[in-house]
């Protein structure tokens, strides 16, 4: 489910008209997803994604995701390119939504992966890492140290034995992490994407066709995209942390960024920090998103235990 609102032929029609973009040969909503509603839309000029930004965007932050993905675009890496109207503008309303069309990539999702997959996902990475340093708008982290707290302090167990054991353990991860985390001159710094998903990688046969789903994008540690993608990336469907996908996702990434000693050293912490983060948001949507709603909650407990692994470790 991703479509939370409903789109008008005439209003879609209508809104095409302030771009150059043909006429209108039919649109379909996508299922995936779960911030935003997304439709594929055809016409005489090819395949574009609409997407209409629901409440939990701050329609204010969107020129800096906008601008970010124009400017990756710009510079050859494979992301969605916002599709600018006729009076240049890519940001509108439409069924009182802010709205955006954008380039369509080809390509699907793996849903298994090997180490060779992971070693294009750390070379691409690095590369958007890369030519990132050249977008200077900066947009904090919403969701850093602070917010990790304010989302936990958020979260009730309802007297749930299971949720209330998670929001302790979750507890004294973060207060170990506060005291840990690297503060911000100690690694470098730049745009990263930070929710670099398999959901959001695509692949034409087996190679790297694209990047998609900006919206979490902000400035932060570079090192610590990396973190979330060994965290979303290299472990399997029952758990076990798979290091020679780790391995060739870092080597990937250093073919074309090389990290810095010190980068390497705080890897295991950034790990648990990405750990932390994912496993915080899905237990506020957890706890938060009515029992009956079309949208499947995410399970934090897989987060719990990649937490548990990368606190064992003091390499990764
Ligand atoms: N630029 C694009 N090209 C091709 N498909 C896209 C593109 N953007 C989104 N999609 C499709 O829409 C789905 C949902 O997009 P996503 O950005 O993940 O939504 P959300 O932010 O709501 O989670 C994706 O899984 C993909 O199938
Ligand atoms: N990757 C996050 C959820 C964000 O969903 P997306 O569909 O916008 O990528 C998670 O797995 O918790």
């Amino acid at each position: 489910m991703a479509v939370y609102t409903e789109l008008q032929e005439d209003a879609l029609r209508h809104f095409l008209t302030s771009y150059d973009l043909g006429t209108l040969q039919s649109y379909e909503g996508i299922a995936e997803g779960i911030e935003n509603s997304n439709f594929r839309l055809t016409t005489t000029k090819g395949v574009f994604i609409l997407t209409l930004f629901e409440k939990r965007m701050n329609p204010e932050e969107l020129p800096w995701f906008l601008g970010f993905m124009g400017h990756l675009a710009q510079e050859g890496i494979a992301c969605p390119l916002p599709v600018v109207g006729r009076d240049g503008e890519a940001l509108r309303t439409l069924a009182g939504r802010p709205a955006v069309i954008v380039t369509f990539l080809q390509g699907k999702s793996l849903t298994e992966y090997d180490t060779s997959s992971c070693e294009a996902v750390g070379r691409m990475m690095a590369r958007l890492h890369q030519v990132g340093q050249g977008y200077a708008p900066m947009r904090r982290n919403a969701l850093d140290v602070l917010g990790w707290k304010d989302l936990l302090e958020r979260c009730r167990s309802g007297g749930d034995p299971s949720l209330e054991a998670l929001i302790t353990e979750a507890q004294s991860r973060l207060a170990w992490l506060e005291e840990h985390w690297p503060d911000e001159q100690t690694l470098p710094r730049g745009p990263i994407h930070a929710d670099m998903f398999p959901d959001n990688v695509f692949f034409n046969q087996s190679a790297l066709s694209g990047v998609i789903d900006f919206y979490f994008a902000c400035t932060d540690f570079l090192a610590y995209d990396l973190a979330i993608c060994l965290n979303a990336w290299c472990f399997d469907q029952d758990m076990t942390y798979r290091s020679e996908w780790a391995q060739s996702m870092i080597k990937g990434y250093e073919a074309i960024r090389p990290l810095s000693p010190q980068e390497r050293a705080f890897l295991p912490i950034l790990c648990q920090g990405a750990a932390l983060r994912f496993l915080l948001t899905r237990l506020y949507d957890w706890v938060h998103t009515p029992k009956d709603a079309l949208v499947t909650r995410k399970d934090p407990w897989e987060y719990q235990k990649r937490l548990a692994f990368f606190a064992e470790q003091d390499y990764v």
